[in-house]
C-alpha cells in the first residue's frame, strides 16, 4: 500500500495478462492482477512469493519492459511509461539489476566498454577527469580489481559478473534499483557478498530498492517493508520484522514453513556440516 506522497515509486492497481485478445481483455492469463505497492525514498522493499506469482512481471512494468492491461507505475509521480520512451532523468533513475549476470552483460565486450557506453547514453553521469581513473574507482567501490576493466565479462564469474551489472546500473547515479532476483543465482556465499554490497551501496548512494526475491532468508537481510504476493495479488504487507516474525495470511506462513524446511539439515545427506558451495 502506499506510504503517501513521500513515495518516490508509485504503482497502482497493476493488471497484465498475458496471451488472449485486445490486450488481453478477452481469455488469457492474468499474471498480475491489482497489485498496488509504493516505496520511499531509501527505503528497500522486499517482493516475495513462489515461482509463478507474478514478482518478475510488476518488475518488467516498472522497468518499461511491459505495458500493463491497466494500472499506473509512477516515479515522484510522474509516470514512468515504456523503456526507450522515458525522458533521460527517469530513465537513469531506475535502474535494474537481473538475476542472470551472464546473460545481461555481452560476453564479448570488455567490463571498460559497458561502463563506457552507460556514460556515452547518459552523458551528465560521465566523470568530468580522468576516465579511467574513475572507472578504478567504481570498480573498486564493487570490490573489484582495476585489472577486471580490460577483462571480457565473458571471462568472469558469476560473482564478477554480478558487481559489473550493479556497478553499470550504478555509474548513472540511480535513485531506484529494481533487483529482480539479483543474487538466486550465485553461491551461498558470493550470495552474502552481494547482499552486504548492495546493503552497503544503498546507505552510502541513499538508493531505494525494489528486491525481488523467493528467498525470504534473502529478503530478511536486505529489506526495511515486505510484500508477499501469491497468484498476482499481494497477500500480505507490512515490516519486515513483523511479516515474518508474525505472519497474518496463511500463504506467508507456508511460505516461511518450507523456508524453514529446506533450513533443516536432512541427516546423513553429508550437507549436515554447513558446508557452503563453492
Ligand atoms: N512472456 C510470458 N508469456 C506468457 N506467460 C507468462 C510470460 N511471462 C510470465 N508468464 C506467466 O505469468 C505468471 C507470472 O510469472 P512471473 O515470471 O511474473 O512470476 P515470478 O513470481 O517472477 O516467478 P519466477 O520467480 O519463477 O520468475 C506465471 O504463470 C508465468 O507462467
Amino acid at each position: 500500500m502506499s506510504t503517501g506522497e513521500r513515495d518516490l515509486l508509485d504503482v497502482r492497481e497493476l493488471y497484465v495478462t498475458y496471451g488472449g485478445r485486445g490486450g488481453g481483455r478477452r481469455g488469457g492469463h492474468a499474471a498480475v492482477a491489482g497489485v498496488s505497492l509504493s516505496v520511499a525514498p531509501e527505503e528497500t522493499l522486499g517482493l516475495v512469493g513462489e515461482s509463478g506469482s507474478g514478482k518478475t512481471t510488476v518488475a518488467r512494468c516498472v522497468a518499461g519492459l511491459l505495458r500493463p492491461r491497466a494500472g499506473t507505475v509512477t516515479f515522484e509521480g510522474r509516470p514512468l511509461g515504456r523503456a526507450g520512451h522515458r525522458p533521460p532523468e527517469l530513465q537513469r533513475a531506475v535502474q535494474m539489476v537481473f538475476q542472470d549476470p551472464r546473460s545481461s552483460l555481452n560476453p564479448r565486450m570488455t567490463v571498460a566498454s559497458v561502463i563506457a557506453e552507460v556514460w556515452r547514453t547518459h552523458p551528465v553521469t560521465a566523470p568530468e577527469g580522468d576516465r579511467t581513473e574513475a572507472l578504478h574507482r567504481l570498480l573498486a567501490a564493487m570490490g573489484l580489481d582495476p585489472d577486471v576493466a580490460s577483462r571480457r565479462a565473458g571471462d568472469l564469474s558469476g560473482g564478477q559478473c554480478q558487481r559489473v551489472s550493479i556497478a553499470r546500473a550504478l555509474a548513472v547515479r540511480p535513485r531506484l534499483l529494481v533487483c529482480d532476483e539479483a543474487v538466486s543465482a550465485l553461491d551461498v556465499s558470493v550470495q552474502a557478498q552481494i547482499l552486504r554490497l548492495l546493503a552497503e551501496l544503498r546507505g552510502r548512494h541513499r538508493l531505494a530498492m525494489l528486491f525481488i526475491s523467493h528467498d525470504l532468508g534473502v529478503v530478511h537481510q536486505i529489506a526495511d517493508r515486505v510484500a508477499v504476493m501469491r497468484r498476482g495479488v499481494i497477500v500480505e504487507e507490512g515490516r519486515t520484522v513483523e511479516v515474518l516474525t508474525a505472519p497474518r495470511h496463511p500463504y506467508t506462513r507456508a511460505l516461511l514453513d518450507a523456508a524453514l524446511d529446506l533450513d533443516d539439515p536432512v541427516p546423513g545427506d553429508g550437507t549436515a556440516d554447513g558446508g557452503a558451495a563453492g
